[in-house]
Formats: C-alpha cells, sequence, structure tokens
C-alpha cells in the first residue's frame, strides 16, 4: 500500500513505521514489521487494522508488538483506541509477481517496453515507490545512480558486479529496487532474484541440512539479475561464504547481472574472503555518501511536489533539510509526521508547528559540533597546520582562517565568547567579539570570503 497523497491516516502509518525501524533496529523491522499493511481504520470503533502475511506473523507482532503499535498511533491519532493485528495480505493486495517458468531473456528494444512481464522476481515484492524517477540525484549518490542505471537498461555492461555501498537510510534498497522495475520493463522475460544475505545464509544452511542444495543453486544460479542485500552480514559464516562465492562466478561467467549493497566498503568488509573481496572490487564500487544539505532539500521538493494540496513553506522546508541530517529516511518520516499531524489538527505548518511536532527528533539529531572540529575544517580548507588555530602568529593567512573559525564556533556551537577564546590559545574574549564582528563584516564585503565561509557552514552541518 502506497503512500496515498493526502491520507493523513496514511501519512501517520508511514511515519510510525520510521519509528519503529529505529526503535527496534533494522533487521527486527525487516522481518516482522516491514511486511505489515495498514488494512483500515475505523472511525467509530478508533481501530486500526494491520495485516501481516501469515497467521504465525501476525500473533507474533501482536505478542511482541502491540502495546508499542497502540502507543505510537496514539502519538500520531489520540482518537485511536484499538490496534487488530490480523493475517492475510493478499487479500488487501494481490501478489505482484508471481512464480512462471524460468526464461532466458533477450534484451528488448525500447519500443517493447510495455509489454506484459514474464519472468519472476524472486524474493520481494518491489516497492513501486522506489524507482528512478522518485530519487533524487545529487553530488553524494550521482556515481551510485549512474552505476545502478546502467546495470538496469540491460546493455552489455563494462563492470559486473556493481557493489553499492553506504551507511542506512541512504538509498541503497531504493536503487536496488529500481534496478528490478527497470530491468524487468526493459527485459520482461527476465527472473529477477532478491535475497538479503542473511536470508541467502539461512536458506542455503537450510538446504544444507535437508542435503539439497541443488534447488537452492539452481534458484540463485539461474537468475539473469540476481541482487544481494547487507552483504556484511556473511562476514565469518564460512560455508555460507563459499557458496556465496561460488554463486557470484557462476553469475558472473555467465554474463548475467549481480548486484551487491553492504554496510560499509569492501576494505573495510572484515571477516569476508580475500577472493570475495577481489571479486567486488573487479566489479565497479560505488558509494552512497550521506545526503548533504542541498540534495536533502531536493528530496523534501520531490516528495512535496506529489502533494500539491500540502502547504509546507520554504521557511519550513529549509528548516527541515538542516536539522535532520542523519539519513533520507528519517528526514522523510519527519516531513510524514509533520504534515499528518498538521492535518489531523487541522493546524498550518510553520517552524514553531514542526518544533513542536518533531522535539524528540530535533532533539536527537542535534549534532555537537566541536570547536575542534571546526578548527580541523577550516585549517585544512585554507590549508595551514591546525596549530595555527592557538598560535600567536598574527600573518594574515593564518590570522584570518583563525578569526574564520571563532567565528563558525560562535555560531555553530553553544560555547561563551571566554571559552571560545580559552580554546584559540588562551585569547581574550574580547578578541573573539572582534574576530566575530570582523567576519560578519567581510561577508557582506568580500564575495569569495563569503562563499568559503557559507561552504564551511555547509561541510560542518552537513
Ligand atoms: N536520493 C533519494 N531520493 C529519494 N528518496 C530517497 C533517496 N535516498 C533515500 N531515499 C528514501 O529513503 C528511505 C530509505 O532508503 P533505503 O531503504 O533505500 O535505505 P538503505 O540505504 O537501503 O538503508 P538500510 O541499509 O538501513 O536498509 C526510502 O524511503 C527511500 O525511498
Amino acid at each position: 500500500m502506497h503512500v496515498t497523497i493526502d491520507d493523513p491516516i496514511e501519512l501517520a502509518w508511514e511515519s510510525i513505521r520510521t519509528g519503529l525501524r529505529r526503535d527496534c533496529g533494522a533487521r527486527t523491522f525487516d522481518n516482522w514489521l516491514k511486511p505489515s499493511r495498514l488494512a483500515g481504520f475505523d472511525e467509530d470503533e478508533g481501530a486500526v487494522r494491520i495485516a501481516l502475511p501469515s497467521e504465525f506473523m501476525a500473533n507474533w507482532v501482536e505478542t511482541h508488538y502491540a502495546e508499542r503499535l497502540l502507543h505510537a498511533w496514539r502519538a500520531h491519532l489520540p482518537q485511536v483506541r484499538r490496534v487488530i493485528v490480523t493475517a492475510g495480505i493478499d487479500s488487501l493486495k494481490p501478489a505482484l509477481f508471481t512464480v512462471a517458468p524460468v526464461a532466458t531473456p533477450e534484451p528488448a528494444p525500447e519500443s517493447n517496453a510495455a509489454e506484459e512481464p514474464t519472468g519472476t522476481v524472486e524474493g520481494i515484492q518491489l516497492e513501486g515507490r522506489y524507482t528512478f524517477d522518485s530519487f533524487v540525484t545529487g553530488k553524494p549518490n550521482e556515481v551510485a545512480y549512474n552505476a545502478a542505471r546502467t546495470v538496469a537498461e540491460g546493455g552489455a555492461l563494462t563492470f559486473n558486479p556493481l557493489f553499492l555501498h553506504g551507511g542506512t537510510g541512504l538509498g541503497k534498497t531504493h536503487l536496488m529496487h529500481a534496478i528490478g522495475h527497470e530491468y524487468r520493463r526493459r527485459v520482461p522475460k527476465a527472473k529477477i532474484v532478491y535475497m538479503s544475505a542473511e536470508k541467502f545464509m539461512f536458506e542455503f544452511v537450510g538446504a544444507l541440512r535437508a542435503k539439497d542444495t541443488h534447488n537452492f543453486k539452481q534458484r540463485l544460479r539461474s537468475a539473469d539479475l540476481l541482487m544481494i542485500d547487507d552483504v556484511q552480514f556473511i562476514a565469518g559464516k564460512d560455508s555460507t561464504q563459499e557458496e556465496f562465492f561460488h554463486t557470484m562466478n557462476e553469475i558472473i561467467s555467465a554474463g548475467k547481472r549481480l548486484v551487491i549493497t553492504a554496510d560499509r566498503s569492501p576494505q573495510d568488509l572484515e571477516g569476508i574472503e580475500a577472493r570475495i573481496l577481489s571479486r567486488l572490487s573487479w566489479g565497479l564500487v560505488a558509494d552512497v555518501n550521506p545526503a548533504d544539505f542541498e540534495l536533502r532539500l531536493n528530496i523534501i521538493q520531490r516528495k512535496l511536489e506529489s502533494m500539491p494540496h500540502v502547504n509546507v513553506p520554504q521557511d519550513v522546508q529549509l528548516f527541515l533539510a538542516k536539522r535532520i541530517a542523519s539519513n533520507v529516511r528519517e528526514l522523510e518520516g519527519a516531513l510524514n509526521r509533520v504534515i499528518a499531524y498538521a492535518m489531523l489538527n487541522n493546524r498550518p505548518i510553520d517552524v514553531a508547528f514542526v518544533e513542536e511536532t518533531l522535539t524528540d527528533v530535533l532533539r536527537a539529531h542535534q549534532r555537537r559540533i566541536t570547536i575542534d572540529e571546526i578548527q580541523r575544517k577550516v585549517s585544512d580548507h585554507f590549508r595551514i597546520r591546525q596549530a595555527e588555530m592557538t598560535s600567536a602568529r598574527r600573518a594574515r593567512e593564518v590570522a584570518r582562517p583563525r578569526q574564520i573559525a571563532m567565528y563558525l564556533a560562535k555560531q555553530l556551537t553553544p560555547r561563551s565568547l571566554p571559552e571560545i577564546g580559552r580554546r584559540f590559545g588562551g585569547r581574550d574574549h574580547t578578541t573573539v567579539i572582534h574576530a566575530v564582528r570582523q567576519i560578519e563584516k567581510l561577508r557582506k564585503a568580500d564575495a569569495e570570503l563569503d562563499a568559503d565561509v557559507r561552504l564551511l557552514l555547509r561541510q560542518l552541518e552537513a
């Protein structure tokens, strides 16, 4: 079920899911709560109905999460009195993909794009929202995006596998699903397999135990596009790595496509066999970096474009982009929450309303920028030694950066003027005041200096 634009209940549900993912941890969330769907809201009874794919999962979620779900719902919508967890997602949403005989794909020209897919997608339902179109690009993610597009477009590849790595909530899964959608559109008969590395391990171990690894191998190795998520999970798991290595080899040597993600780069993947790492680095390694301020703002704006009836003023957009810097998932969650609250309570959205609605999130995201960090960044930027920040030298090439660093310390930290002075080589607080005023004045008169300061501010606040 996708967020429909003007439905505050669904927006609240999105926001609740983001909160649950944060509180329960990604693994628990992905296993138990991610497959849940909002099945309905009965206003008279104040009852929210949540559906899970099976009786077993519904029971588990009911036992472990009913209370937490109710609490989260009530925080968004006080009139909720009950959360009912039921089984049976299929009745809500027809299975998107059915298993069909495996067919060898032949790259289809663009004109075939509308052909009904007859291939298969195994392992997941591709999330409808996660497409290339809805993925906002910027400096931090453009290499990963372009590489993902190249894989998805179905033409000859100059690299294989594609290894995407980056921190949580930055869009790796989004890109993988987008590859799945696009490849399916281009090559409708393709067999696409998506699997988390964790599932790979469990299924493989299960197959070993049942003395039936043939099916498992066949299923993965016959994929035209194989995507394995979170490969860091198999660190230290020797027999799984052995199987993984052979699967990689088969896929690559058959000219099929392989996409792998992890939360860190190959060099930082400890406990993974050297031969796997070397295979990975034969392909294209692309990092998905944390969104910078500009990208965060673009993401907010793109999301708002799909909600033409919602008025989120520009200063609120800037405020959110500035303050929710951790990752895109949190940013989206915060925006959804603000909009849902405003709709449900019939309030206009302004900065004060956002501060009130997101008190907990904002507090958690308040990043403490330290004076040391500022001194380091400014010295790097102006290519001077960090020791000059505290030295007595007055030459312009060190005095000006030092003043800029004092100015930034005043802007970005809660430290008092005397404290700042002390941290800059025991200077007096009047020196700090002078530096702050001087830089304020120069920012208006000297465009180059102003650009330096803006860049530093952006980098420090990212
Ligand atoms: N550049 C982007 N443009 C639009 N949406 C984005 C972008 N990056 C991330 N998102 C959104 O942020 C959310 C989190 O992204 P995603 O689940 O892909 O993260 P991830 O890197 O796979 O994280 P994890 O490793 O924790 O699973 C998704 O809703 C996704 O659509």
